[in-house]
């Protein structure tokens, strides 16, 4: 069996006297896409924000690769290979798709090199724009590629998030509700573009309470009920798993899949 991608052992988060997460183990193992589902406030923004390290956990080890993460910052994990994106991805106003795309790519490199516009900076820049328009093209947003990044759908805006974080070259990707408020036409597109990029052999793990989605979607899910993982399971075993039901059932009176 391949070592895992990703291992969190132990993790645990309090809110003050609100204990979000409890002593969660799991992990991922390379080219799986898994669903982390539960319902709401369950804990599956922290969790994400935690491996992250946009949050800090009380307790507990996340590891990349064999390699302990869980107190860098998060640009040494995004530069390790593991980048997240947004529920509400903020987008400047005045640039174009292709300008956010590059400038995600920008940052990595030295700002004093860029304003001296050394031949580095102008090769680095170079190929940042070509991997830009690769990426733009890849996630369907080539025929919008000029238009200011505030014109676009919401829908677009989260394919543009996805090809930011794409930017830096993860091998782990984590998506926060890529299809939240999404027209089902580019619903279509977003798993296809999903797909394709698994094809290419990047892991995903991604949040999401649409279900065909994640039918679609993920070869594993794993299911959160109040700060617990109460279901690791494929897509087709959720419904008939009590645990699953059950917490679903206690938090809204209704099955997965709202
Ligand atoms: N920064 C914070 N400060 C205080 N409490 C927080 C903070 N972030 C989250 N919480 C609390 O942690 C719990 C879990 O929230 P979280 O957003 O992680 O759940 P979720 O499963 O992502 O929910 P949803 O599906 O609604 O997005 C909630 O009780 C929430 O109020």
């Amino acid at each position: 069996m391949k070592p895992p991608l990703l291992q969190v052992s132990g993790l645990a988060k309090a809110f003050d006297a609100n204990q979000v997460l409890h002593d969660l183990q799991f992990a991922i193992a390379p080219g799986e896409i898994v669903g982390l589902l539960g319902p709401n406030g369950s804990g599956k923004s922290t969790l994400l924000n935690i491996v992250s390290g946009f949050e800090r956990p009380d307790a507990g080890d996340i590891r990349l690769d064999g390699r302990s993460i869980a107190a860098l910052p998060t640009d040494r994990i995004v530069a390790l290979g593991m980048v997240r994106t947004f529920q509400l991805p903020a987008m400047p106003q005045k640039m174009s798709v292709l300008e956010v795309a590059m400038a995600a790519a920008t940052g990595a490199h030295g700002v004093l090199a860029t304003l001296l516009r050394s031949p580095a900076a102008r090769r680095a820049e170079r190929q940042g724009h070509d991997k830009a328009v690769e990426l733009l093209a890849a996630l369907l947003l080539a025929p919008v590629s000029h238009l200011p990044a505030a014109a676009i759908s919401g829908g677009q805006k989260k394919l543009l998030g996805i090809v930011c974080a794409l930017m830096a070259g993860p091998r782990l990707l984590m998506l926060d509700e890529p299809t939240a408020g999404v027209h089902p036409d580019l619903r279509r597109d977003i798993v296809q573009a999903l797909q394709g990029l698994h094809a290419r052999g990047m892991t995903l793990v991604i949040v999401e309470h649409d279900m065909h989605f994640i039918r679609e979607l993920c070869t594993r899910c794993i299911v959160l009920d109040q700060g617990r993982i109460v279901a690791s399971c494929r897509p087709d075993e959720l419904a008939s798993n009590e645990r699953v039901v059950q917490a679903y059932l206690g938090a809204s009176a209704k099955e997965p899949g709202r």
